[in-house]
């Protein structure tokens, strides 16, 4: 079963995912992450540091996904292994066609082209929402910003985020960002047992 972690910068992931290893560790879990399970993923983030052009940085982030799916998901799949995924396919949903607005006419149906035919779908997503300015708030001042880190950009990528949701509800769930850690980790703990134990009761397509 594949699962995937969405949000914005700054809305708990990788907080809400330390969690997950403690709950959910007796299912042993294959946890991995997008950009940066490959060493493709290295290249996007120097991508990102340099803010190369949007069609490359695009491209670079597609390439990371298939390495990423060729090297650690469907070797995982194939083996049944739950797998748990910090961002995924609808990050670039979400925030390539921020980017890209403006480069081309319609970046959605694009990068959605792009993916067509060899992305694997994931069982169910897991989608923290806040509102902008709390995520903002949260993010490390410590820490050298990506691009991607500014109110205007996050609030044009949340709601991406939010339709893409809308558009797919048996797949996404969205949770509110603002509860407490625990609670948010906990429910989202039992919602992924729920989905492994239907998921061992029905064939895989
Ligand atoms: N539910 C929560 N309530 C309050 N604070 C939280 C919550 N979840 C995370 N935080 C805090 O918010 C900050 C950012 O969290 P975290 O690093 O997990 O976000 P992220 O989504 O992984 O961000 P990024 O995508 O930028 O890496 C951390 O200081 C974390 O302790
Ligand atoms: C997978 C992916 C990521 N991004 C953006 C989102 C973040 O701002 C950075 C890096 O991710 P991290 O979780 O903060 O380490 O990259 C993106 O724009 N498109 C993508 O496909």
């Amino acid at each position: 079963m594949l699962i995937t972690i969405e949000g914005i910068d700054g809305s708990g992931k990788s907080t809400l995912l330390a969690r997950l290893r403690e709950l959910l560790a007796d299912l042993d879990p294959l946890f991995t992450r997008e950009p940066g399970a490959t060493w493709v993923g290295e290249s996007v983030r120097r991508a990102i540091a340099e803010r190369m052009d949007p069609i490359t940085e695009a491209l670079l982030f597609c390439a990371d996904h298939a390495a990423h799916i060729d090297t650690v998901i469907r070797p995982a799949l194939g083996e049944e292994r739950l797998v748990i995924s910090d961002r995924y396919a609808d990050s670039r949903f979400a925030y390539q066609p921020v980017v890209l607005d403006g480069v081309l006419p319609d970046p959605l149906q694009w990068l959605r082209r792009i993916h067509e035919g060899w992305s694997i779908r994931p069982d169910l997503t897991f989608l923290l929402v806040l509102p902008i300015e709390d995520a903002v708030k949260r993010l490390d001042p410590e820490k050298k910003r990506e691009y991607f880190e500014n109110a205007a950009i996050l609030e044009r990528v949340q709601e991406n985020y939010l339709n893409l949701a809308a558009a797919d509800p048996s797949r996404f769930v969205v949770v509110d960002a603002l509860l407490e850690k625990e609670e948010v980790a906990r429910f989202i703990a039992g919602e992924i047992r729920a989905g492994a134990r239907s998921s061992r009761r029905r064939p895989r397509a």
